[in-house]
């Protein structure tokens, strides 16, 4: 019989894409699903793209309506997980996709949010390098067994992921990292945003939080130190631009000293090699957004700026699915010790 799930913030696109991906999970049923404004309206109402679960209705978002269920899905704006999964049981398996416990240093909380910081949970990218005391490993090393899990921030693990591995080998510098990133509106969830309008995103490219003020420059510098450096320095710029979802990532860092392209190369080939949902394209191939919509995949190309000294990396991942949701899952299978893979899908939706 297929374990419960609670989906918390189901009105929203993130829990909305959970809901997708957890619809064709053979071993995961949505019973539960809960949201705010919207309880008492049905899936069919909120989310009409969902058919098969069109006849649930939202319930308010209590520990009461979470509790009963093998697993609880939140995925709710900031701050709020923390007080409701204290009132869950200890072996409810618990993923976040909100921010509240991907962050281990208070510090970095501190600079980049507002409100107490909760302890951090295993981190949901399998595929990140982890070093620790033992030796060189991957987050998926957390996962396996985990009852609490934070899923990532959608910017933070597509660049997390473009340049761990040259970290990790030793082949990149892990001061001047510089990333540059294109992401669709879906981003910033469903609640009316004035800047968000279509009038102002539509036939537009709109930078935000420039200058070192993003939230997820601590998260990505965090996956950094993980990969073995201890020290690093990011500057990160994201841009909106007119796409539903998706991301276009360009990150670039200085080559270490007497590094050959073919060594970069050889860095990212090994760090992936049999990972399913993270490809590094042949070179001089390089991903679009449309290669990944719809898909759990975060598809990477490499090149390597001799003039300038620098390793290029060019990512696309769908904001909402191995930037979120599919993450969530994908780490919950991992978590429950079903196989990886298991309900998701590397194959995207195009045109
Ligand atoms: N969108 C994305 O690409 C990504 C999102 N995330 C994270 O996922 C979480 C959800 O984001 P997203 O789906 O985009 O946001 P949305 O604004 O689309 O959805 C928010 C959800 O939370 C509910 N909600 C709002 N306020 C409250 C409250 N006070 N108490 C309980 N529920 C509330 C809403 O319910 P109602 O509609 O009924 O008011 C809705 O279901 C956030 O933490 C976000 O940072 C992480 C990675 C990527
Ligand atoms: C377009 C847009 O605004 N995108 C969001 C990404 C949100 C995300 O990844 O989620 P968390 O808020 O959970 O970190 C942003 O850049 O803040």
């Amino acid at each position: 019989m297929p374990l419960s799930v609670a989906v918390a913030g189901a009105s929203g696109y993130a829990g909305g894409e959970l809901l997708r991906v957890l619809a064709a999970h053979p071993e995961l049923e949505v019973r539960t699903v809960t949201a705010h404004t919207s309880a008492g309206r049905s899936i069919g109402e909120v989310q009409p793209h969902l058919r098969s679960l069109a006849d649930l209705v939202l319930a308010e978002t209590t520990p009461e309506t979470l509790a009963g269920h093998d697993v609880v899905a939140l995925a709710l704006p900031h701050g709020a997980s923390a007080a409701l999964t204290a009132q869950l049981p200890a072996d409810t398996i618990v993923v976040d996709c909100g921010a509240d416990h991907r962050l281990e240093s208070a510090a970095d909380w501190a600079a980049f949010y507002s409100g107490e910081h909760a302890e951090a949970w295993a981190y949901g990218v399998p595929e990140l390098p982890l070093r620790t005391a033992d030796g060189a490993g991957k987050q998926r090393d957390r996962l396996a067994g985990a009852t609490r899990i934070a899923a990532p921030g959608c910017n933070a693990s597509t660049v997390a992921l473009s340049l761990a591995p040259g970290i990790a080998a030793g082949v990149i510098e892990p001061t001047d990292l510089v990333s540059v990133l294109a992401v669709g509106p879906s981003g910033a969830g469903k609640t009316l945003k004035p800047h968000l309008l279509a009038a102002e995103v539509l036939g537009s490219a709109n930078p935000y939080a420039v200058g070192g003020t993003h939230r997820h420059i601590p998260e990505i510098l965090q996956a950094i130190r993980w990969a073995g450096a201890s020290e690093a320095t990011l500057s990160f710029t994201p841009v909106i631009v007119p796409m539903s979802r998706g991301i276009l990532a360009t990150s670039t860092a200085r080559l270490a000293p007497g590094v050959s392209a073919a060594e970069v190369r050889a860095a990212w080939e090994l760090a992936y090699a049999g990972e399913p949902f993270v490809q590094l394209l042949p070179a001089g191939s390089f991903p679009r957004t449309a290669d990944v919509l719809g898909a759990n995949t975060a598809l990477l190309g490499l090149a390597v700026d001799e003039a300038a000294g620098r390793v290029v990396v060019v990512a696309a991942v769908d904001n909402l699915m191995k930037g979120t949701a599919g993450a969530a899952v994908q780490s919950l299978n991992l978590a429950l010790g079903f196989p990886e893979t298991l309900g998701l899908t590397m194959d995207g939706v195009a045109p």
